[in-house]
Protein backbone atom coordinates (compact mmCIF):
# COMPACT_ATOMS: atom_id res chain seq x y z
CA UNK A 1 0.00 0.00 0.00
CA UNK A 2 1.59 3.09 -0.61
CA UNK A 3 0.97 6.13 1.17
CA UNK A 4 -0.54 9.16 -0.21
CA UNK A 5 -0.27 13.26 0.01
CA UNK A 6 -3.51 15.50 -0.29
CA UNK A 7 -4.39 18.79 0.46
CA UNK A 8 -7.67 18.96 2.51
CA UNK A 9 -9.63 19.64 -0.74
CA UNK A 10 -8.27 16.46 -2.55
CA UNK A 11 -9.13 14.57 0.90
CA UNK A 12 -12.84 15.48 0.84
CA UNK A 13 -13.04 14.82 -2.46
CA UNK A 14 -11.44 11.58 -1.64
CA UNK A 15 -14.38 11.18 0.91
CA UNK A 16 -16.79 11.50 -1.30
CA UNK A 17 -15.78 8.98 -4.26
CA UNK A 18 -15.02 6.28 -1.37
CA UNK A 19 -18.72 7.53 -0.20
CA UNK A 20 -20.23 6.78 -3.42
CA UNK A 21 -17.67 3.38 -4.26
CA UNK A 22 -19.85 2.00 -1.07
CA UNK A 23 -17.47 3.06 2.01
CA UNK A 24 -20.04 5.39 3.85
CA UNK A 25 -19.24 8.61 5.96
CA UNK A 26 -20.53 6.35 8.88
CA UNK A 27 -18.11 3.48 8.21
CA UNK A 28 -14.93 5.88 7.44
CA UNK A 29 -15.45 7.01 10.62
CA UNK A 30 -16.13 3.92 12.69
CA UNK A 31 -12.98 2.66 10.93
CA UNK A 32 -10.89 5.87 11.66
CA UNK A 33 -12.32 5.57 15.29
CA UNK A 34 -10.67 1.79 15.34
CA UNK A 35 -7.47 2.80 14.03
CA UNK A 36 -6.65 5.76 16.76
CA UNK A 37 -8.15 3.44 19.39
CA UNK A 38 -5.21 0.61 18.10
CA UNK A 39 -2.64 3.28 18.87
CA UNK A 40 -4.27 4.40 22.21
CA UNK A 41 -4.18 0.89 23.41
CA UNK A 42 -1.07 0.44 22.53
CA UNK A 43 -0.09 4.00 24.68
CA UNK A 44 -1.50 2.61 27.84
CA UNK A 45 -0.94 -1.13 27.74
CA UNK A 46 1.85 -0.60 30.49
CA UNK A 47 -1.42 0.65 33.05
CA UNK A 48 -3.30 -1.55 34.80
CA UNK A 49 -6.13 1.19 35.83
CA UNK A 50 -5.64 4.09 33.03
CA UNK A 51 -7.50 7.15 32.96
CA UNK A 52 -8.03 8.43 29.30
CA UNK A 53 -10.00 12.01 28.96
CA UNK A 54 -11.13 12.59 24.85
CA UNK A 55 -12.04 16.07 24.03
CA UNK A 56 -14.62 16.07 21.24
CA UNK A 57 -15.30 18.29 18.88
CA UNK A 58 -18.43 19.59 16.99
CA UNK A 59 -17.56 17.79 13.64
CA UNK A 60 -16.49 14.22 12.07
CA UNK A 61 -13.09 15.17 14.04
CA UNK A 62 -15.17 15.09 17.28
CA UNK A 63 -17.18 11.76 15.81
CA UNK A 64 -13.71 9.97 14.99
CA UNK A 65 -12.71 10.25 19.00
CA UNK A 66 -16.37 9.58 20.39
CA UNK A 67 -15.96 5.90 18.54
CA UNK A 68 -12.07 5.96 19.28
CA UNK A 69 -13.39 6.25 23.04
CA UNK A 70 -16.00 3.69 23.28
CA UNK A 71 -13.74 1.43 20.93
CA UNK A 72 -11.06 1.84 24.42
CA UNK A 73 -13.50 0.80 26.92
CA UNK A 74 -15.01 -1.99 25.06
CA UNK A 75 -10.68 -3.29 24.60
CA UNK A 76 -10.12 -2.68 27.93
CA UNK A 77 -12.79 -2.55 31.17
CA UNK A 78 -10.61 -0.94 33.39
CA UNK A 79 -9.79 2.16 31.44
CA UNK A 80 -11.92 5.32 32.78
CA UNK A 81 -12.55 6.90 29.78
CA UNK A 82 -14.27 10.04 30.05
CA UNK A 83 -15.49 13.01 27.43
CA UNK A 84 -15.25 16.58 27.27
CA UNK A 85 -17.28 18.28 24.38
CA UNK A 86 -16.68 21.25 23.22
CA UNK A 87 -20.39 21.99 22.20
CA UNK A 88 -23.43 19.90 22.13
CA UNK A 89 -23.48 17.14 19.48
CA UNK A 90 -25.59 17.14 16.51
CA UNK A 91 -29.17 15.63 17.73
CA UNK A 92 -28.17 12.60 15.29
CA UNK A 93 -25.08 11.72 16.99
CA UNK A 94 -25.39 7.68 17.15
CA UNK A 95 -22.88 7.65 19.63
CA UNK A 96 -23.48 10.02 22.26
CA UNK A 97 -26.85 7.61 23.63
CA UNK A 98 -24.57 4.36 23.35
CA UNK A 99 -22.03 6.72 26.01
CA UNK A 100 -24.77 7.46 28.15
CA UNK A 101 -25.87 3.81 28.14
CA UNK A 102 -22.35 2.15 28.54
CA UNK A 103 -22.19 5.22 31.89
CA UNK A 104 -19.45 7.33 30.52
CA UNK A 105 -18.75 10.56 32.12
CA UNK A 106 -19.02 13.76 29.77
CA UNK A 107 -18.98 16.68 30.28
CA UNK A 108 -19.71 20.18 28.51
CA UNK A 109 -17.67 23.11 28.05
CA UNK A 110 -20.53 25.63 28.47
CA UNK A 111 -21.36 23.99 31.68
CA UNK A 112 -17.70 24.62 33.27
CA UNK A 113 -17.28 28.67 32.90
CA UNK A 114 -14.11 28.64 34.60
CA UNK A 115 -12.73 25.54 33.23
CA UNK A 116 -12.22 23.65 36.54
CA UNK A 117 -13.90 20.36 35.05
CA UNK A 118 -11.20 20.11 32.32
CA UNK A 119 -8.29 21.12 34.01
CA UNK A 120 -9.01 18.67 37.01
CA UNK A 121 -9.85 15.98 34.23
CA UNK A 122 -6.63 16.68 32.04
CA UNK A 123 -4.37 16.60 35.45
CA UNK A 124 -5.81 13.28 36.36
CA UNK A 125 -5.37 11.44 32.93
CA UNK A 126 -2.23 9.32 31.42
CA UNK A 127 -3.95 9.42 28.04
CA UNK A 128 -5.29 12.89 26.53
CA UNK A 129 -7.21 12.20 22.77
CA UNK A 130 -7.62 15.62 20.98
CA UNK A 131 -10.54 15.40 18.94
CA UNK A 132 -11.89 18.29 18.85
CA UNK A 133 -10.91 19.40 14.94
CA UNK A 134 -9.23 17.92 12.27
CA UNK A 135 -9.36 18.99 8.51
CA UNK A 136 -13.04 21.02 8.75
CA UNK A 137 -11.29 24.34 11.00
CA UNK A 138 -10.38 27.42 9.27
CA UNK A 139 -8.30 29.15 11.67
CA UNK A 140 -7.70 31.40 14.17
CA UNK A 141 -9.73 29.08 16.52
CA UNK A 142 -12.86 30.83 18.22
CA UNK A 143 -12.84 32.09 22.04
CA UNK A 144 -14.64 28.95 23.16
CA UNK A 145 -12.16 26.62 21.41
CA UNK A 146 -9.12 28.64 22.29
CA UNK A 147 -10.09 28.62 26.40
CA UNK A 148 -10.21 24.92 25.91
CA UNK A 149 -6.90 24.05 24.86
CA UNK A 150 -5.66 26.74 27.36
CA UNK A 151 -6.98 25.15 29.89
CA UNK A 152 -5.90 21.37 28.57
CA UNK A 153 -2.77 23.35 28.92
CA UNK A 154 -2.79 24.25 32.52
CA UNK A 155 -3.98 20.57 33.05
CA UNK A 156 -1.13 19.24 31.92
CA UNK A 157 1.47 21.64 33.74
CA UNK A 158 -0.53 20.55 37.22
CA UNK A 159 0.19 17.23 36.34
CA UNK A 160 3.36 17.91 35.75
CA UNK A 161 4.75 20.09 38.81
CA UNK A 162 2.74 16.96 40.83
CA UNK A 163 5.22 14.32 38.81
CA UNK A 164 7.85 16.80 39.74
CA UNK A 165 6.79 17.34 43.40
CA UNK A 166 6.42 13.87 43.91
CA UNK A 167 10.33 13.10 42.60
CA UNK A 168 11.60 15.57 45.31
CA UNK A 169 11.41 13.97 48.45
CA UNK A 170 14.58 11.79 48.02
CA UNK A 171 17.28 12.59 45.75
CA UNK A 172 20.02 11.19 44.32
CA UNK A 173 23.04 13.60 42.99
CA UNK A 174 25.01 10.64 40.69
CA UNK A 175 21.85 9.27 39.27
CA UNK A 176 19.66 10.73 36.29
CA UNK A 177 16.27 11.82 36.60
CA UNK A 178 13.75 8.59 36.07
CA UNK A 179 11.81 10.76 33.41
CA UNK A 180 11.07 13.80 32.15
CA UNK A 181 7.46 15.59 31.48
CA UNK A 182 4.70 14.72 32.90
CA UNK A 183 3.82 11.02 32.05
CA UNK A 184 0.68 12.14 30.28
CA UNK A 185 0.65 10.88 26.42
CA UNK A 186 -1.13 13.10 23.92
CA UNK A 187 -2.68 11.50 21.03
CA UNK A 188 -4.16 13.69 18.29
CA UNK A 189 -6.77 12.37 16.31
CA UNK A 190 -5.89 13.74 12.33
CA UNK A 191 -3.85 16.06 13.62
CA UNK A 192 -3.09 18.47 16.34
CA UNK A 193 -6.41 20.60 16.77
CA UNK A 194 -5.69 23.90 15.63
CA UNK A 195 -3.52 22.76 12.49
CA UNK A 196 -4.06 24.02 9.04
CA UNK A 197 -3.34 20.78 7.26
CA UNK A 198 -2.43 22.86 3.64
CA UNK A 199 -0.12 24.86 4.96
CA UNK A 200 1.50 23.47 8.18
CA UNK A 201 0.73 26.78 9.93
CA UNK A 202 -0.70 25.52 13.72
CA UNK A 203 -2.51 28.23 16.38
CA UNK A 204 -0.68 28.77 19.25
CA UNK A 205 -2.90 27.07 22.00
CA UNK A 206 -2.46 23.57 20.28
CA UNK A 207 -1.21 20.94 21.67
CA UNK A 208 1.72 19.20 21.07
CA UNK A 209 1.28 15.71 20.31
CA UNK A 210 3.30 12.29 20.65
CA UNK A 211 1.32 10.50 18.40
CA UNK A 212 -0.89 11.33 16.08
CA UNK A 213 -3.38 8.88 13.36
CA UNK A 214 -4.20 10.16 10.19
CA UNK A 215 -6.87 8.31 7.65
CA UNK A 216 -7.02 7.36 3.96
CA UNK A 217 -3.73 9.41 3.27
CA UNK A 218 -0.78 12.02 4.74
CA UNK A 219 -1.73 15.71 4.83
CA UNK A 220 0.74 18.51 3.51
CA UNK A 221 -0.03 20.25 6.33
CA UNK A 222 1.26 17.43 8.90
CA UNK A 223 4.77 17.35 6.95
CA UNK A 224 4.94 21.03 6.85
CA UNK A 225 6.93 23.31 9.98
CA UNK A 226 6.16 24.78 12.46
CA UNK A 227 2.79 22.50 12.85
CA UNK A 228 4.94 18.64 11.83
CA UNK A 229 6.64 19.52 14.77
CA UNK A 230 2.86 18.86 17.20
CA UNK A 231 1.93 15.87 15.22
CA UNK A 232 4.29 13.66 16.51
CA UNK A 233 4.96 10.03 15.25
CA UNK A 234 2.32 9.67 12.73
CA UNK A 235 0.68 6.96 11.57
CA UNK A 236 -2.05 6.20 8.42
CA UNK A 237 -4.45 4.09 8.06
CA UNK A 238 -6.32 3.66 4.65
CA UNK A 239 -9.87 2.77 6.07
CA UNK A 240 -10.07 -0.19 3.22
CA UNK A 241 -10.44 2.97 0.60
CA UNK A 242 -9.37 0.76 -2.60
CA UNK A 243 -6.40 2.20 -4.30
CA UNK A 244 -8.35 1.97 -7.17
CA UNK A 245 -10.75 4.99 -6.36
CA UNK A 246 -9.60 7.77 -9.39
CA UNK A 247 -9.65 10.67 -6.78
CA UNK A 248 -6.94 8.71 -4.42
CA UNK A 249 -5.12 6.75 -7.70
CA UNK A 250 -4.28 10.33 -9.41
CA UNK A 251 -2.64 11.71 -6.47
CA UNK A 252 1.37 12.23 -7.38
CA UNK A 253 2.66 13.19 -3.87
CA UNK A 254 3.56 10.07 -1.87
CA UNK A 255 4.93 9.48 1.42
CA UNK A 256 7.69 6.71 1.82
CA UNK A 257 7.41 3.70 3.95
CA UNK A 258 9.86 0.81 4.71
CA UNK A 259 8.27 -1.81 2.83
CA UNK A 260 8.24 0.23 -0.35
CA UNK A 261 12.00 1.08 -0.21
CA UNK A 262 12.56 -2.38 0.49
CA UNK A 263 11.10 -3.72 -2.74
CA UNK A 264 12.88 -1.03 -4.28
CA UNK A 265 16.57 -2.40 -3.29
CA UNK A 266 18.62 -4.62 -6.03
CA UNK A 267 18.39 -8.12 -5.21
CA UNK A 268 22.09 -9.34 -4.44
CA UNK A 269 22.85 -12.95 -5.62
CA UNK A 270 25.45 -15.04 -3.91
CA UNK A 271 27.28 -15.93 -7.06
CA UNK A 272 28.47 -12.69 -7.70
CA UNK A 273 31.68 -10.40 -7.59
CA UNK A 274 32.46 -7.46 -7.11
CA UNK A 275 32.25 -6.52 -10.28
CA UNK A 276 28.47 -7.40 -10.01
CA UNK A 277 27.81 -4.34 -7.72
CA UNK A 278 28.78 -1.75 -9.72
CA UNK A 279 31.62 1.24 -9.26
CA UNK A 280 31.06 4.45 -8.06
CA UNK A 281 33.10 7.32 -8.84
CA UNK A 282 33.04 10.24 -6.17
CA UNK A 283 34.84 13.14 -6.64
CA UNK A 284 35.21 15.20 -4.07
CA UNK A 285 37.25 17.28 -0.79
CA UNK A 286 39.71 19.69 -1.34
CA UNK A 287 43.04 20.54 1.10
CA UNK A 288 40.45 22.62 3.36
CA UNK A 289 37.25 19.52 2.86
CA UNK A 290 39.41 16.28 3.39
CA UNK A 291 36.30 14.80 5.79
CA UNK A 292 33.80 14.83 2.58
CA UNK A 293 34.96 12.13 0.50
CA UNK A 294 36.01 9.96 3.53
CA UNK A 295 32.34 9.98 4.60
CA UNK A 296 30.82 9.75 1.24
CA UNK A 297 33.27 6.89 0.26
CA UNK A 298 32.39 5.10 3.43
CA UNK A 299 28.77 5.31 3.08
CA UNK A 300 29.07 4.61 -0.72
CA UNK A 301 30.44 1.27 0.55
CA UNK A 302 28.04 0.23 2.86
CA UNK A 303 24.82 0.59 0.78
CA UNK A 304 26.39 -2.84 -0.74
CA UNK A 305 28.72 -1.17 -4.18
CA UNK A 306 31.64 -3.36 -5.23
CA UNK A 307 34.52 -0.67 -5.34
CA UNK A 308 34.15 2.80 -4.41
CA UNK A 309 36.93 5.37 -6.05
CA UNK A 310 37.93 8.90 -4.83
CA UNK A 311 38.62 11.27 -7.36
CA UNK A 312 40.58 14.08 -5.75
CA UNK A 313 43.64 16.41 -5.33
CA UNK A 314 46.83 14.54 -4.83
CA UNK A 315 47.24 16.17 -1.47
CA UNK A 316 43.70 14.95 -0.26
CA UNK A 317 44.54 11.11 -1.03
CA UNK A 318 47.69 11.39 1.22
CA UNK A 319 45.96 12.82 4.15
CA UNK A 320 43.02 9.65 3.58
CA UNK A 321 44.13 6.93 2.19
CA UNK A 322 44.70 5.53 5.89
CA UNK A 323 41.39 6.21 6.69
CA UNK A 324 39.30 4.75 4.21
CA UNK A 325 41.59 1.74 3.26
CA UNK A 326 38.55 0.47 1.17
CA UNK A 327 38.51 3.15 -1.40
CA UNK A 328 40.66 3.20 -4.71
CA UNK A 329 42.18 6.65 -5.71
CA UNK A 330 42.43 8.66 -8.77
CA UNK A 331 44.55 11.38 -7.99
CA UNK A 332 43.55 14.68 -10.36
CA UNK A 333 45.93 17.61 -10.87
CA UNK A 334 45.49 20.20 -8.35
CA UNK A 335 46.14 23.81 -7.59
CA UNK A 336 46.88 24.71 -3.91
CA UNK A 337 44.82 21.42 -3.38
CA UNK A 338 41.69 21.99 -5.50
CA UNK A 339 40.72 20.29 -8.07
CA UNK A 340 41.78 22.07 -11.40
CA UNK A 341 40.25 22.86 -14.58
CA UNK A 342 43.32 20.47 -15.78
CA UNK A 343 41.99 17.83 -14.22
CA UNK A 344 39.37 17.13 -16.67
CA UNK A 345 40.96 14.77 -19.45
CA UNK A 346 42.25 12.55 -16.89
CA UNK A 347 38.64 12.56 -15.25
CA UNK A 348 37.03 11.51 -18.61
CA UNK A 349 40.09 8.57 -19.00
CA UNK A 350 38.85 7.34 -15.96
CA UNK A 351 35.15 7.72 -15.67
CA UNK A 352 34.51 5.26 -18.58
CA UNK A 353 34.79 2.13 -15.71
CA UNK A 354 32.39 3.52 -13.53
CA UNK A 355 28.33 3.02 -13.13
CA UNK A 356 27.54 6.08 -10.70
CA UNK A 357 29.36 9.36 -10.07
CA UNK A 358 28.88 11.66 -7.07
CA UNK A 359 30.34 15.15 -7.89
CA UNK A 360 30.41 17.98 -5.28
CA UNK A 361 31.33 17.18 -1.47
CA UNK A 362 33.97 19.19 -0.15
CA UNK A 363 35.65 20.22 -3.49
CA UNK A 364 35.24 23.92 -2.77
CA UNK A 365 34.44 26.92 -5.00
CA UNK A 366 37.80 27.93 -6.45
CA UNK A 367 37.57 29.40 -10.49
CA UNK A 368 39.12 26.55 -11.58
CA UNK A 369 37.53 23.76 -9.40
CA UNK A 370 33.98 25.26 -11.87
CA UNK A 371 35.78 25.10 -14.58
CA UNK A 372 36.09 21.27 -14.07
CA UNK A 373 33.16 21.44 -13.31
CA UNK A 374 31.45 22.42 -16.31
CA UNK A 375 33.98 20.90 -18.46
CA UNK A 376 32.77 17.88 -17.45
CA UNK A 377 29.08 18.87 -17.68
CA UNK A 378 30.14 20.33 -20.92
CA UNK A 379 31.88 17.58 -22.59
CA UNK A 380 29.28 15.06 -21.48
CA UNK A 381 26.72 17.64 -23.05
CA UNK A 382 28.77 17.74 -26.16
CA UNK A 383 28.93 13.94 -26.83
CA UNK A 384 25.15 13.32 -26.36
CA UNK A 385 23.84 16.18 -28.57
CA UNK A 386 21.86 13.47 -30.88
CA UNK A 387 19.81 12.68 -27.58
CA UNK A 388 19.67 15.98 -26.20
CA UNK A 389 18.26 17.70 -29.41
CA UNK A 390 14.99 19.41 -28.80
CA UNK A 391 15.27 20.05 -24.85
CA UNK A 392 16.46 23.59 -25.00
CA UNK A 393 20.20 23.48 -25.97
CA UNK A 394 20.24 26.16 -28.96
CA UNK A 395 23.82 27.05 -29.10
CA UNK A 396 25.22 23.26 -29.65
CA UNK A 397 25.65 22.07 -33.28
CA UNK A 398 22.74 20.59 -35.44
CA UNK A 399 23.06 17.31 -34.97
CA UNK A 400 22.46 14.84 -38.10
CA UNK A 401 20.82 11.73 -37.57
CA UNK A 402 23.40 8.94 -38.37
CA UNK A 403 23.34 5.71 -36.66
CA UNK A 404 26.85 6.76 -35.38
CA UNK A 405 25.92 9.92 -33.72
CA UNK A 406 22.54 7.70 -32.13
CA UNK A 407 25.15 5.27 -31.11
CA UNK A 408 26.90 8.11 -28.62
CA UNK A 409 25.12 8.61 -25.61
CA UNK A 410 26.30 10.16 -22.88
CA UNK A 411 29.77 10.25 -21.50
CA UNK A 412 29.06 10.41 -18.12
CA UNK A 413 27.02 7.39 -15.90
CA UNK A 414 23.97 8.41 -13.72
CA UNK A 415 24.88 11.44 -11.63
CA UNK A 416 24.75 13.23 -8.52
CA UNK A 417 25.29 16.49 -7.54
CA UNK A 418 25.74 17.67 -3.71
CA UNK A 419 27.20 20.94 -1.70
CA UNK A 420 30.02 22.74 -3.85
CA UNK A 421 28.90 21.15 -6.33
CA UNK A 422 25.58 22.48 -6.24
CA UNK A 423 27.21 26.33 -4.93
CA UNK A 424 29.16 26.37 -8.13
CA UNK A 425 26.37 25.49 -10.55
CA UNK A 426 24.36 28.27 -8.76
CA UNK A 427 26.87 30.55 -10.00
CA UNK A 428 26.31 30.03 -13.57
CA UNK A 429 23.47 31.55 -15.48
CA UNK A 430 20.89 28.94 -16.65
CA UNK A 431 23.38 26.22 -15.09
CA UNK A 432 20.36 23.46 -15.30
CA UNK A 433 20.76 23.63 -19.54
CA UNK A 434 23.97 21.92 -18.44
CA UNK A 435 22.86 18.63 -16.75
CA UNK A 436 22.71 15.35 -18.26
CA UNK A 437 18.93 13.85 -17.82
CA UNK A 438 17.94 12.57 -14.63
CA UNK A 439 20.81 14.18 -12.83
CA UNK A 440 20.12 13.84 -8.90
CA UNK A 441 20.38 17.15 -7.73
CA UNK A 442 20.67 17.20 -3.62
CA UNK A 443 20.25 20.94 -2.01
CA UNK A 444 19.38 21.57 1.43
CA UNK A 445 17.20 24.54 1.89
CA UNK A 446 20.11 27.13 1.84
CA UNK A 447 21.77 25.77 -1.22
CA UNK A 448 18.04 25.26 -2.77
CA UNK A 449 17.77 29.27 -2.19
CA UNK A 450 20.85 30.13 -3.75
CA UNK A 451 19.90 27.54 -6.50
CA UNK A 452 16.75 29.35 -7.23
CA UNK A 453 17.39 32.56 -6.17
CA UNK A 454 14.91 32.96 -3.24
CA UNK A 455 15.28 33.00 0.41
CA UNK A 456 15.54 29.99 2.34
CA UNK A 457 12.45 31.04 4.19
CA UNK A 458 10.72 31.20 1.03
CA UNK A 459 11.84 27.69 0.10
CA UNK A 460 10.63 26.60 3.57
CA UNK A 461 7.31 27.79 3.27
CA UNK A 462 6.54 25.85 0.08
CA UNK A 463 8.61 23.36 0.29
CA UNK A 464 6.54 20.56 -1.82
CA UNK A 465 5.48 23.59 -4.63
CA UNK A 466 9.48 24.71 -4.98
CA UNK A 467 10.55 21.66 -5.20
CA UNK A 468 7.90 20.40 -7.81
CA UNK A 469 8.15 23.23 -10.11
CA UNK A 470 11.61 23.41 -9.93
CA UNK A 471 12.13 20.27 -11.16
CA UNK A 472 9.64 20.13 -13.88
CA UNK A 473 11.58 23.79 -14.96
CA UNK A 474 15.49 22.37 -14.65
CA UNK A 475 14.29 18.79 -15.72
CA UNK A 476 15.84 17.42 -12.89
CA UNK A 477 15.27 15.23 -9.98
CA UNK A 478 15.86 17.62 -6.48
CA UNK A 479 16.11 16.00 -3.38
CA UNK A 480 15.23 18.67 -0.96
CA UNK A 481 17.15 17.95 2.37
CA UNK A 482 15.51 18.54 5.78
CA UNK A 483 13.26 17.47 8.67
CA UNK A 484 10.50 15.20 6.11
CA UNK A 485 13.22 15.48 3.36
CA UNK A 486 11.33 15.55 -0.21
CA UNK A 487 12.61 14.05 -4.03
CA UNK A 488 10.46 15.36 -7.01
CA UNK A 489 10.89 14.75 -10.32
CA UNK A 490 10.21 16.70 -13.60
CA UNK A 491 7.00 14.82 -14.38
CA UNK A 492 5.29 15.29 -11.61
CA UNK A 493 5.70 12.37 -8.69
CA UNK A 494 7.14 13.86 -5.55
CA UNK A 495 8.38 11.71 -2.78
CA UNK A 496 8.12 12.56 1.09
CA UNK A 497 10.31 10.70 3.54
CA UNK A 498 8.71 10.51 6.76
CA UNK A 499 11.21 11.47 8.95
CA UNK A 500 11.78 14.65 11.16
CA UNK A 501 15.02 13.66 13.43
CA UNK A 502 17.80 16.31 14.54
CA UNK A 503 19.92 13.66 15.49
CA UNK A 504 20.87 14.05 11.74
CA UNK A 505 21.60 18.00 12.03
CA UNK A 506 25.23 17.90 12.09
CA UNK A 507 28.26 18.43 9.82
CA UNK A 508 28.81 15.90 7.22
CA UNK A 509 25.81 13.72 7.12
CA UNK A 510 25.08 15.50 3.71
CA UNK A 511 28.05 13.88 2.20
CA UNK A 512 26.77 10.61 3.96
CA UNK A 513 23.52 10.63 2.01
CA UNK A 514 25.59 11.46 -1.00
CA UNK A 515 27.38 8.53 -1.14
CA UNK A 516 24.80 6.77 0.07
CA UNK A 517 22.44 7.47 -3.22
CA UNK A 518 25.51 7.42 -5.45
CA UNK A 519 26.42 3.42 -4.04
CA UNK A 520 22.71 2.60 -4.90
CA UNK A 521 22.94 4.21 -8.35
CA UNK A 522 26.25 2.20 -9.26
CA UNK A 523 23.91 -1.03 -8.13
CA UNK A 524 21.90 -0.01 -11.10
CA UNK A 525 19.06 1.81 -9.37
CA UNK A 526 16.57 4.34 -11.43
CA UNK A 527 17.95 7.43 -10.20
CA UNK A 528 14.37 8.45 -9.00
CA UNK A 529 14.21 5.04 -6.67
CA UNK A 530 18.04 5.15 -5.75
CA UNK A 531 17.19 9.23 -4.16
CA UNK A 532 14.14 7.93 -2.69
CA UNK A 533 15.71 4.58 -0.90
CA UNK A 534 18.76 6.76 -0.02
CA UNK A 535 17.48 9.20 1.71
CA UNK A 536 14.77 6.86 3.81
CA UNK A 537 18.12 4.51 4.77
CA UNK A 538 19.88 7.84 5.88
CA UNK A 539 17.35 8.88 8.11
CA UNK A 540 16.14 5.27 9.14
CA UNK A 541 19.75 5.02 10.14
CA UNK A 542 19.66 8.33 12.16
CA UNK A 543 17.04 6.94 13.82
CA UNK A 544 19.03 3.62 14.73
CA UNK A 545 22.18 5.85 15.99
CA UNK A 546 19.29 8.31 18.16
CA UNK A 547 18.13 5.88 19.94
CA UNK A 548 21.64 4.17 20.45
CA UNK A 549 23.46 7.26 21.37
CA UNK A 550 20.87 9.64 22.13
CA UNK A 551 20.24 12.43 19.43
CA UNK A 552 22.26 15.31 20.90
CA UNK A 553 25.72 13.07 20.53
CA UNK A 554 25.29 11.58 17.25
CA UNK A 555 28.02 12.37 14.86
CA UNK A 556 27.87 11.60 10.65
CA UNK A 557 30.00 8.52 11.42
CA UNK A 558 27.87 7.35 13.67
CA UNK A 559 25.07 7.45 10.86
CA UNK A 560 26.98 5.92 8.33
CA UNK A 561 27.85 2.77 11.17
CA UNK A 562 24.42 2.50 11.65
CA UNK A 563 23.37 2.12 8.08
CA UNK A 564 24.14 -1.75 8.02
CA UNK A 565 21.08 -1.36 10.77
CA UNK A 566 18.81 0.25 8.65
CA UNK A 567 19.98 -1.80 5.50
CA UNK A 568 19.41 -5.23 7.98
CA UNK A 569 16.19 -3.62 9.22
CA UNK A 570 14.43 -3.37 5.73
CA UNK A 571 15.84 -6.66 3.89
CA UNK A 572 16.36 -9.34 6.88
CA UNK A 573 17.81 -12.59 5.98
N1 LIG B 1 -15.91 12.41 6.23
C1 LIG B 1 -15.63 11.34 6.97
O1 LIG B 1 -16.48 10.52 7.28
C2 LIG B 1 -14.30 11.17 7.47
C3 LIG B 1 -13.79 12.20 8.21
N2 LIG B 1 -12.95 11.95 9.15
C4 LIG B 1 -12.77 12.90 10.22
O2 LIG B 1 -13.51 14.06 9.98
C5 LIG B 1 -12.71 15.21 10.12
C6 LIG B 1 -13.28 16.32 9.32
O3 LIG B 1 -14.55 16.54 9.83
P1 LIG B 1 -15.38 17.86 9.60
O4 LIG B 1 -15.43 18.19 8.19
O5 LIG B 1 -16.67 17.68 10.32
O6 LIG B 1 -14.51 18.96 10.29
P2 LIG B 1 -13.89 19.05 11.75
O7 LIG B 1 -14.51 18.10 12.70
O8 LIG B 1 -12.44 18.99 11.59
O9 LIG B 1 -14.23 20.53 12.14
C7 LIG B 1 -15.46 21.14 11.76
C8 LIG B 1 -16.08 21.82 12.93
O10 LIG B 1 -15.16 22.71 13.48
C9 LIG B 1 -15.74 24.01 13.59
N3 LIG B 1 -14.69 24.99 13.36
C10 LIG B 1 -14.02 25.21 12.19
N4 LIG B 1 -13.11 26.19 12.34
C11 LIG B 1 -13.18 26.57 13.63
C12 LIG B 1 -12.49 27.55 14.40
N5 LIG B 1 -11.56 28.35 13.86
N6 LIG B 1 -12.79 27.69 15.70
C13 LIG B 1 -13.74 26.91 16.26
N7 LIG B 1 -14.44 25.98 15.58
C14 LIG B 1 -14.17 25.81 14.28
C15 LIG B 1 -16.80 24.05 12.54
O11 LIG B 1 -17.80 24.97 12.86
C16 LIG B 1 -17.30 22.62 12.54
O12 LIG B 1 -18.28 22.45 13.53
C17 LIG B 1 -11.37 14.72 9.71
O13 LIG B 1 -10.34 15.51 10.20
C18 LIG B 1 -11.35 13.33 10.32
O14 LIG B 1 -11.00 13.39 11.67
C19 LIG B 1 -12.52 10.57 9.34
O15 LIG B 1 -13.50 9.99 10.11
C20 LIG B 1 -12.34 9.87 8.05
C21 LIG B 1 -13.55 9.93 7.23
N1 LIG C 1 15.79 17.75 11.67
C1 LIG C 1 16.09 16.89 10.71
N2 LIG C 1 15.27 15.84 10.44
C2 LIG C 1 15.55 14.96 9.47
N3 LIG C 1 16.65 15.02 8.71
C3 LIG C 1 17.51 16.01 8.92
C4 LIG C 1 17.28 16.99 9.92
N4 LIG C 1 18.32 17.86 9.90
C5 LIG C 1 19.15 17.45 8.94
N5 LIG C 1 18.69 16.33 8.34
C6 LIG C 1 19.32 15.58 7.25
O1 LIG C 1 20.74 15.56 7.47
C7 LIG C 1 21.44 15.81 6.25
C8 LIG C 1 22.22 17.10 6.38
O2 LIG C 1 22.80 17.43 5.17
P1 LIG C 1 23.60 18.80 4.92
O3 LIG C 1 22.79 19.93 5.44
O4 LIG C 1 24.02 18.80 3.52
O5 LIG C 1 24.84 18.62 5.90
P2 LIG C 1 26.42 18.61 5.60
O6 LIG C 1 26.64 19.50 4.45
O7 LIG C 1 27.05 19.12 6.86
O8 LIG C 1 26.79 17.21 5.36
C9 LIG C 1 20.36 15.81 5.17
O9 LIG C 1 20.17 14.53 4.66
C10 LIG C 1 19.14 16.27 5.93
O10 LIG C 1 17.94 15.88 5.31
K1 LIG D 1 -7.70 16.68 16.19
Amino acid sequence: MVIKITNTEEMRAIEAAADEAGISYQTMMERAGQAAAERALQLIEHLSDPRVTVLIGPGNNGGDGLVTGLLIKQANEAADVRFYLLTERPEDDPYIPVIHEVGLFTALASDDGDKRVLRNMVASSDLVIDALFGIGIRLPLRDEAAKVLRAVRRGLLDREKEHKEAETWSINPAQAPSEAGSGVKILAIDGPSGLDFDTGQIDTTALTADETVTFIAAKYGQLLFPGAQSVGQLTVANLGIPDKVKELKSIEATLLDAATVADLLPARNQDSNKGTFGKAMIVAGSVNYVGAANLAARSAYRSGVGLVSVASARPVAGMLAAATPEATWVLLPHDMGVVSDGATDMFFEEIGKYSALLIGPGMGQEDTTQRFLFQVLDHNRKQAVPKRRGLGFANLPPANDTEDDKAEASELPPLVIDADGLNMLSKEDEWWKHLPENTILTPHPGEMARLTGLSIEEVQKDRFGIVSEKAKEWNTIILLKGAHTLIAEPKGRVTALPFKNDALATAGTGDVLAGLIVGLLAQGMAPYDAACAGAYLHAFAGEFAAQALGPRSVIASDVIDALSSAFKALTPA
